[in-house]
């Protein structure tokens, strides 16, 4: 394929760790940040929408090195003007960071006539990001596993059901992922390493078949909710009362302080409202929304 002069792509915001799956499952939402990439004289960045007041305008943007990474890889020496729209919030636990590095990447990548493989990419992407669960459905959309294995990212991706919805309750601060994986323990259990792989290996499975009776059960963790929810007053309480409120289950969206319950749409906005509430009665104040999943990952416009 020959190269573009000017690139735009689509980037999903992702909800990581899905409960008990710490570091390896993920999944793609309907949220999206767009990134417009060109060829410039001069490194030029420019920023609509989330960020807007803390985001950098220079080499320094996260997108901006991510690109920058695939351009020097290539021995492409030349500076770039990226425009970006952004509608994921930042240090949410959404995924604003992977959305960043894999859109860049992939943008780069396709500015140049797409000479390097997706799984090189994806290992750029999750050295850059520090784990794959966020990188992977940002790229490829749906329900997905990853690890990896030997400086390789292995997954596996498949399709959510079309008609589960995914209320996302996000806090008015921010929690960076940095600063919610220093609070977890160096070392866990036996018996907490077996609650979380079986609970893991149901979810799987009941999402594969689109089965999501018992969901709450198999949504349990103990590697890293019990830890940070003294970072985010009110999860536990919302965790502990959105099934009686009519959701399949919930859960910590990556590492925080977003907190998402999966659910049917006649439901969605009651559970929402609650959330809020319970936030509030927190001290923390806190707006949700209602999103489907999505299922194409990085899209090129
Ligand atoms: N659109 C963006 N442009 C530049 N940097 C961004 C953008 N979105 C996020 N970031 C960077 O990623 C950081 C948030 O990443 P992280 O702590 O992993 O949270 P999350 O990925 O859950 O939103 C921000 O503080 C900022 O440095
Ligand atoms: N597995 C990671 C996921 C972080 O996701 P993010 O959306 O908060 O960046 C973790 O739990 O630390």
């Amino acid at each position: 394929m020959g190269s573009e002069s000017m690139v735009r792509v689509k980037i999903p915001a992702t909800t990581a760790n899905f409960g008990p799956g710490f570091d390896c499952l993920g999944a793609s939402l309907g949220l999206y940040n767009y990134i417009d990439m060109e060829f410039s004289d001069a490194p030029k960045v420019y920023v609509k929408g989330e960020g807007v007041e803390e985001i950098p305008l220079d080499k320094t943007n996260l997108v901006y090195q991510a690109a920058a990474k695939v351009l020097k890889r290539a021995n492409v020496n030349k500076d770039l003007k990226i425009v970006l729209e952004n509608h994921i919030p930042l240090a949410r636990g959404l995924g604003s960071s992977a959305a960043c590095i894999v859109g860049g990447l992939m943008a780069a990548n396709h500015l140049i006539g797409d000479i390097f493989e997706n799984s090189e990419l994806l290992k750029i992407a999750t050295e850059m990001e520090g784990h794959p669960d966020n990188v992977v459905p940002a790229a490829f959309g749906g329900f997905c596993l990853s690890m990896i294995y030997e400086n390789k990212i292995i997954y596996k991706t498949f399709p959510m059901p079309f008609w589960l919805k995914f209320v996302v309750c996000i806090p008015d601060f921010e929690l960076k992922t940095e600063d919610a994986r220093k609070i977890l323990p160096e070392e866990i259990n036996f018996k907490d390493a077996v609650f979380n792989i079986s609970r893991t290996a149901m979810l799987v499975a009941a999402m594969a078949q689109g089965d999501l009776s018992n969901m709450d059960i198999f949504c349990q963790d103990r590697l890293h909710q019990p830890f940070r929810s003294q970072l985010i007053p009110g999860m536990e309480k919302i965790l502990a009362t959105v099934r009686e409120k009519g959701a399949f289950a919930g859960f910590l969206s990556g590492s925080g302080p977003t907190v998402v319950c999966l659910t049917l749409r006649e439901r969605a906005d009651a559970l929402g409202e609650h959330m809020v509430d319970i936030f509030s009665r927190a001290g923390i104040k806190s707006c949700y929304k209602v999103l489907s999943s999505d299922s194409e990952g990085v899209k090129f416009l």
